[in-house]
């Protein structure tokens, strides 16, 4: 069953292409990490899935419906990525009048528990710490026993610990029976969690995958040297050029130098470096993502 669906879905603001005929379906039960840099248009997907604005172009359904409908975001939860709470209400009561909009909360003092939060329950929330605040807003989309719990980037600003607490209360709710889509900017955090892992690009998918196959290909690096002439060489997924310097794109770049110096490649500043997921993403999806070329003599 299809929980959130995007179909062709296209967003702009004013000249800026924040999502580009995006295609995206969610299934009852998956754990599905969003991951990619800044910018790349996670924030308005999530936005438009959960009914927070609308497409300029294509679809979005949530539960089968117009998510901007109100009975279609009835077993949703979400946190936005900025989010405000009432900073002179306690957290207990905070929690108290949100799950008053429920007919089946869960109970304040397991929710509490569940995120870390037991000590805090009569602190006013201004008083809280920033990362205290963030998991009180996150443990908050779990408080009406959601059927999908979408959540941007849950865990920036939080500390290794208070982010594990999150970790821990969101695999219990998938373990449960629950579908999550989250979004990071660290894939070690997708890795944690997801199972399915989305990667976006310039407000579009550049890959959707397993997290194995994902950690395969952003474990490329860059290896970057002058040289006037360089024969094919194994291992090499992409090639590029610039200011004399030629890069190449491999996942093995401690065999390459091997293969570089053993092919008696005049070169000289090499330079060994992991690339980011943007330059990985973007430089394995070119060529209408088949394979990059093979490096030819430059
Ligand atoms: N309200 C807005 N008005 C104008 N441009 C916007 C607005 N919201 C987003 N954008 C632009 O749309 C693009 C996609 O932004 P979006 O916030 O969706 O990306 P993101 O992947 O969530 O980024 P981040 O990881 O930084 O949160 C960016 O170029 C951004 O500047």
């Amino acid at each position: 069953m299809i929980l959130a669906r995007a179909e062709q879905a296209t967003r702009r603001y004013g000249n800026v292409l924040a999502l580009d005929r995006l295609d995206l379906e969610v299934r009852a039960g998956e754990l599905v990490g969003l991951l990619g840099p800044n910018g790349a248009g996670k924030s308005t997907l999530i936005n438009l899935l959960v009914g927070l604005r609308r497409p300029t172009a294509g679809r979005v359904e949530l539960f089968g419906g117009d998510p901007r409908d109100p009975a279609s975001r009835r077993h949703l939860g979400v946190t936005p990525q900025e989010t405000g709470l009432p900073g002179t209400l306690r957290v207990g009561e905070v929690v108290e009048f949100v799950g008053a909009h429920f007919p089946d909360p869960v109970p304040k003092a397991e929710l509490l528990d569940r995120f870390g939060l037991t000590a805090q329950v009569k602190r006013q929330t201004g008083g809280l710490s920033g990362g205290q605040r963030r998991r009180l807003a996150v443990a908050l989309a779990f408080l009406g026993r959601p059927r999908l719990v979408v959540l941007d980037e849950p865990t920036t600003g939080l500390d290794v610990e208070a982010r594990h607490t999150l970790w821990e209360a969101i695999r219990a709710f998938h373990a449960d029976g629950g579908t999550v889509l989250l979004s990071s900017h660290y894939l070690e955090e997708v890795e944690a969690l997801a199972h399915r892992v989305v990667v976006m690009g310039r407000g579009r998918v550049l890959a959707d995958d397993t997290v194995a196959a994902i950690r395969g290909i952003v474990g490329v690096r860059r290896v970057s040297l002058v040289a006037d002439a360089l024969p094919a060489l194994p291992g090499v997924v992409g090639t590029t050029r610039t200011d004399g310097r030629t890069h190449l794109l491999t996942t093995d770049a401690d065999q390459l130098v091997r293969d570089l110096v053993t092919a008696g490649v005049a070169f000289r500043d090499l330079e060994v470096r992991p690339t980011s997921l943007e330059e990985a993403f973007l430089a394995i999806t070119a060529d209408d993502g088949s394979t990059p070329a093979q490096p030819t003599t430059v």
